[in-house]
């Protein structure tokens, strides 16, 4: 298994994130658990960072937040210098909440409701990203109604078919997201933004997520530009702003092999120098908003091992305390994880065994044939590299309760996100007069 961040072996033969011990981090939150690492988190939005900002200047990075957000997260965000992708009411409340400063949110979103765009106005958000002809039209009346002019990009949908999984791509034509290029809808979506009460800042496209080619980029890029020339031909509006999206792939396993974050921003910023420069445009600020690569890796789960069920010649099944609930990637797009058995993380790796939720569900896998020492129960499993779309996309199927996050860094360990409790799961729920009567009519005939 790839270790990742601060992650190591100690004397006791335990693993260790960000200094803490993970058989500790157990005892004391309890499993299952996410663990982040605030170290690994930091290094990399200062990778990008430095990479786009500090080095080309007219670059932002925008965590994207869909990956993982809490309101300690976006302390984090704000205090490495990225702006933030935001693509809900919610995401946006959390944002305000931890007091992120609204001038670096872009409000994306492909059906966004008039209250949402309403707070997105309240609240002065940097950019709104207008994803179609009806949230155009909503984001006019509500402008003229407030006498005021957002700034927004148009969510453009390339034609790029990046290499990943069919639901985690975005940027072909057959796509829910944005105005379609290649049939001149995008255009005549710039055309329309004109007439409306809303300043044109610039364009957006985001071609899906967990990429590796770089040629897809390049490819977008390539699109881009030639649309902003297009832009300027047709419509005589300049483009300030060129947003990439985000996407960039992580390691989760063998055969994915990520670049440098530097490679990626070099590449893309050159060709985008060289295509304006080929179009005789003015070079835009390139932004790009990665999710997954700044989270990702950052972020572990730790299960406490159950049942075992063997079945000889056939699958070992080895049952954690969480499943599709916590990680949903392997049941939703066949997404592939590594392994560690976390209190004997120096032991010999001896059988081949599946990994299963407890979930009342065939699908609900962790994964499938990875190598692990001999295991009993009551051993620690930890599955890195879930800090993004682990916990954001966790649910409470078959009523389990979310797992607690903690952030640990230098041997200390921070509760950022509490465990869920029975009594959060019916918090919601609301018992009508007539069913709670009729139950009082049957408790009383019981006498
Ligand atoms: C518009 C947009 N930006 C950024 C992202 C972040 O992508 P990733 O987490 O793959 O970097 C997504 C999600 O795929 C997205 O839809
Ligand atoms: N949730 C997806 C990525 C979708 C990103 C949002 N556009 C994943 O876990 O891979």
């Amino acid at each position: 298994m790839k270790f990742h961040g601060t992650m190591k072996i100690n004397d006791l033969g335990h693993l260790e994130v960000g200094g803490c011990d993970t058989v500790d981090l157990a005892k004391r939150y309890g499993t299952p658990l996410y663990i982040f690492d605030e170290t690994k988190m930091r290094a990399t939005c200062r990778e990008y960072y430095n990479a786009f900002t500090e080095k080309y200047h007219n670059a932002q990075v925008l965590y994207a937040s869909k990956a993982f957000l809490t309101t300690a997260v976006c302390r984090i965000i704000e205090e490495e210098g990225l702006g933030l992708d935001v693509v809900s009411g919610g995401e946006l409340y959390t944002a305000l909440k931890a007091g992120f400063p609204m001038d670096r949110v872009y409000f994306h979103g492909n059906n966004k409701t008039p209250e949402e765009l309403r707070m997105a106005l309240d609240n002065e958000v940097g950019r709104i990203v207008v994803d179609n002809f009806y949230e155009l039209e909503i984001l006019d009346a509500l402008a003229r109604e407030r006498h005021c002019v957002p700034e927004v990009l148009l969510r453009i949908t390339p034609g790029v078919e990046a290499h990943t999984h069919d639901y985690i791509r975005t940027g072909q034509i057959d796509s829910k997201f944005g105005f379609t290029l290649p049939n001149g809808q995008a255009l005549e979506a710039v055309k329309a933004v004109k007439e409306k009460h809303v300043s044109f800042r610039g364009v957006h496209c985001h071609i899906g997520s967990q990429i590796f080619e770089m040629e897809s980029y390049v490819h977008a890029v390539d699109v881009m530009v030639q649309f902003v020339a297009d832009i300027k031909r047709e419509t005589g509006l300049a483009v300030e702003e060129l947003n990439l999206g985000g996407g960039f792939g992580i390691y989760y396993s063998d055969g994915d092999q990520p670049a440098a974050v530097e490679e990626y921003a070099d590449m893309v910023m050159a060709r985008v120098k060289e295509k304006t420069e080929e179009f005789e445009l003015l070079s835009p600020r390139v932004l790009v908003e990665p999710g997954r690569s700044i989270a990702g890796p950052a972020g572990s789960t730790l299960y406490t091992i159950g049942s075992v069920k063997e079945i000889p010649g056939v699958r070992k099944y080895v049952a954690v305390d969480g499943g599709m609930t916590d990680n949903i990637r392997p049941a939703l797009y066949q997404a592939k994880y590594e392994v560690i058995l976390a209190n004997k993380a120096d032991r010999e790796l001896e059988q081949t065994v599946s990994i299963t939720g407890k979930c009342c569900e065939s699908g609900d896998m962790l994964a499938w044939d990875v190598e692990l020492p001999q295991t009993e129960a009551g051993d620690l499993m930890l599955m890195p590299c879930t800090g993004a779309y682990g916990y954001s996309m966790a649910n409470n199927y078959n009523r389990l309760t979310k797992p607690g996050a903690v952030l640990v860094k230098d041997g200390q360990a921070e509760l950022i996100i509490k465990a869920e409790t029975y009594q959060d799961l019916i918090r919601n729920d609301v018992m009508p007069e007539r069913l709670a009567k009729k139950k009082e009519v049957c408790l009383q005939s019981i006498g």
